[in-house]
């Protein structure tokens, strides 16, 4: 329905995160007019494919990311942190008042934002995953000073077509980011990690790979259709006196909460000094 449809959006940068938002968008089928750059002609061919998408590269066009911010009512900046403020000085003198400027990058705060591009831009920050690729995505987004009410629900309805939203202030954004920005990582890393002692147990790759994917797969999807604890359906795999007791017991000896909250306290330090320029 027209009524359900985006405004025009650029993503300027569609690498693996703004590439995992046009999925998902695209999947969504609620937006109308998508634009995105990339650096190669490779990368922007493999995005062409997709319906409405138009796939530009710098390669092709170096003006590209100027095409495409001039033509959209809504900008998602997708490039790496460190590439940020030379994006938006090449892009700032094509913006027009009511633009939505909205940031994917980890510790570039808005106020960088709103420094290189001036008044009359609302910008938006945000911290998605890469599960937006199916609709499962996890995004943070804090609204900055310029940015409207009306704005800031646009921004959300976007980022709904790829998942959940979390709405918060800008001070908990990298916090945020330890926990849902990184956790697809996290949780691969387990995976690798399971699939390695099965190995370790004499089976095959293909035998190994598929009992530790399905395994969480299964574990996942179980989680949301009861939507009960996690604690409460992990109580039901874990027979009294029975053998995942002691695997349990091995897990939590090693303290895995305490690596938890240091690999998370680690990310965000690195989100601080990002913002400081590091
Ligand atoms: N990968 C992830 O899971 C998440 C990444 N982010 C943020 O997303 C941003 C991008 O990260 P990734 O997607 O992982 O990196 P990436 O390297 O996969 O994507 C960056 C893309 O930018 C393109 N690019 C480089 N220079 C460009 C330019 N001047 N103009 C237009 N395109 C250009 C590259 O072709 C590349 O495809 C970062 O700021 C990161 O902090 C945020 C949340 C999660
Ligand atoms: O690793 C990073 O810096 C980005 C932010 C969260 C996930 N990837």
């Amino acid at each position: 329905m027209a009524n359900d449809t985006l405004p025009s959006i650029a993503i300027l940068g569609a690498g693996s995160m703004g590439g995992a938002i046009l999925q998902g968008l695209v999947r969504s089928g609620q937006a109308s007019q998508v634009t995105v750059t990339n650096r190669t002609s490779a990368k922007a061919a493999a995005l062409s494919e997709l319906t409405g998408v138009t796939s530009l590269s710098l390669e092709a066009d170096p003006t590209a990311n100027v095409t495409a911010a001039a033509s959209a009512d809504v900008i998602l900046v997708g490039v790496k942190p460190v590439l940020v403020p030379e994006l938006l000085r090449e892009i700032a003198p094509v913006l027009r008042p009511g633009t939505v400027l909205v940031s994917l990058a980890a510790g570039v705060t808005i106020d960088t934002f709103e420094e290189i591009v001036g008044e009359g831009i609302a910008v938006l920050r945000s911290m998605p995953n890469t599960p937006a690729v199916v609709g499962k995505a996890v995004t943070g987004v804090s609204a900055g000073p310029s940015a409207s009410s009306a704005e800031a629900a646009l921004v959300r309805r976007l980022f709904e077509t790829c998942g959940a939203v979390i709405e918060l202030p800008e001070a908990q954004i990298d916090a945020l980011s330890t926990i849902s920005g990184s956790g697809p990582a996290y949780v691969f890393l387990l995976i690798e990690d399971l699939t390695e002692a099965a190995r370790g147990k004499g089976f095959s790759d293909a035998d190994a790979r598929l009992m530790a994917e399905q395994t969480f797969i299964g574990a996942a999807a179980l989680l949301a259709a009861t939507g009960e604890d996690p604690a409460e359906l992990r109580r039901r795999v874990t027979s009294p006196k029975g053998t995942t007791e002691r695997a349990i017991a091995v897990l939590q000896g090693a303290h895995l909460d305490g690596v938890f909250a240091e690999a998370t306290d680690a990310a965000l330090a690195r989100a601080k000094e990002m913002a400081a320029g590091a």
